[in-house]
């Protein structure tokens, strides 16, 4: 059975001025329940929860301090899911409200919770409605989604869905924000997703959205990599949602890559929580990235954070760029220790199981 992940940006969903567009609900509700009744499995991700709710609290927009954020997503994620019951109960669908946030995709405890109580939903017909945990993860700054793209392609490639549709209020990637820059024009497919690609992609240009074009693409980009299509563009007229999915749609297309990731593979480079970083030099960096080599001792640099064996870490190059993540076979004092010995050197000093830094099985290139 196919299995489709839909994300609906607060854009698409609320007003400039904050509140919900309720007309606009029904009408998605209306495009997924012909999915639904297709026999299709659907997922919607959700934004507006802050939009929805800073209006009924009195704020003038969108606030912008946490606690303020938080409130509105209090009220406004009853809102949301209230009038999703409503305009989907027309269709006798029944909903399912899933709150996440980041933290628990990194416990894989906690993330096979969600994924089992979404799979038992799906198998009795009913549409989870996935939103983040808004008034607890605000908190947690660092361990944020911020926005919903992020949180949709998860939600995608661990349920192994085979495509993920992100609406938003622009009918797709153009060459520059056109908002801002009218000669832009749209790229209507993306085979592989650069860092000049990124570079192309503003911040939020809506009133109420925070993720803008550049989180959709890095949402893109982690689905991909997990072997599920993606379309980022606009679903404003009836039946658009089906031609987004049949490939005649207002928007942009991201193939999946040839082979896509394993499981394992995914949960290191998307889903975990690093405890640390190092940074290697030029050489090592090479060969991690290019080589598919393991990271020994002798290429380390320099190391931050406090970490054990087991644990995930960032690695840096020189200039400080992420170059990828790997499960790190040190302690961070015992790598303080051997950063830049030879192989020989550290098995005569220090005690470690094993002599490679991060070995290449645990080891996922992110650039
Ligand atoms: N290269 C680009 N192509 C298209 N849109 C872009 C680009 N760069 C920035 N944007 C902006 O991204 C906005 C969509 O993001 P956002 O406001 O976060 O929407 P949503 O609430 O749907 O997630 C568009 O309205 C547009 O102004
Ligand atoms: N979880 C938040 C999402 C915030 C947000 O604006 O996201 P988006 O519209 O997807 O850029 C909410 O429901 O308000």
């Amino acid at each position: 059975m196919e299995r489709i992940v839909v994300k609906i940006g607060s854009s698409s969903l609320t007003s400039d001025e904050g509140g919900l567009h309720k007309p606009n609900i029904q009408f998605f509700a209306s495009e997924l329940a012909q999915l639904h009744q297709q026999g299709k499995q659907v997922m919607l991700v959700t934004s507006g929860a802050v939009a929805a709710g800073f209006r009924e609290i009195g704020y003038e927009a969108r606030p912008k301090l946490v606690h303020q954020k938080q409130a509105a997503a209090a009220v406004g994620q009853a809102l949301l899911m209230q009038a999703y019951q409503e305009a989907f109960l027309q269709y006798g669908i029944v909903t399912a409200q899933i709150l996440l946030t980041r933290n628990d995709f990194s416990n894989r405890k906690r993330i096979n919770n969600a994924l089992m109580t979404i799979e038992e939903l799906l198998s009795q017909r009913i549409i989870p409605i996935i939103n983040e945990n808004d008034t607890v993860s605000t908190a947690e700054i660092i361990l944020k989604f911020g926005d919903n793209d992020h949180l949709s392609s998860l939600v995608a490639t661990m349920t192994k869905a085979s495509r993920l549709v992100i609406i938003t209020d622009m009918d797709g990637l153009y060459t520059a924000d056109p908002r801002k820059n009218p000669n832009a024009t749209k790229i209507e497919r993306v085979a592989q997703i650069s860092e000049e690609l990124l570079q192309l992609a503003g911040g939020a240009g809506s009133a109420v959205g925070t993720g803008g074009m550049r989180s959709k693409i890095e949402a893109a980009r982690i689905a991909m990599r997990g072997g599920v299509t993606t379309f980022i563009g606009r679903v404003q007229q009836a039946g658009e949602l089906l031609s987004a999915i049949h490939g005649h749609g207002r928007g942009t297309y991201f193939d999946t890559e040839e082979h896509s990731l394993p499981m394992k593979k995914q949960w290191l480079g998307f889903h975990s929580t690093p405890s640390g970083t190092i940074t290697v030099d030029h050489g090592a960096a090479i060969a991690l990235q290019e080589r598919h080599k393991s990271l020994l001792p002798a290429g380390v640099v320099s190391c931050a954070g406090e970490f054990h064996p087991g644990d995930v870490v960032e690695v840096l190059n020189e200039e400080g760029l992420l170059i990828g993540r790997g499960v790190v076979n040190y302690a961070s004092w015992q790598l303080k220790a051997a950063a830049g010995l030879s192989s020989d050197e550290v098995e005569r000093r220090i005690d470690v199981q094993r002599i490679e830094v991060i070995h290449r099985d645990e080891w996922i290139t992110l650039m």
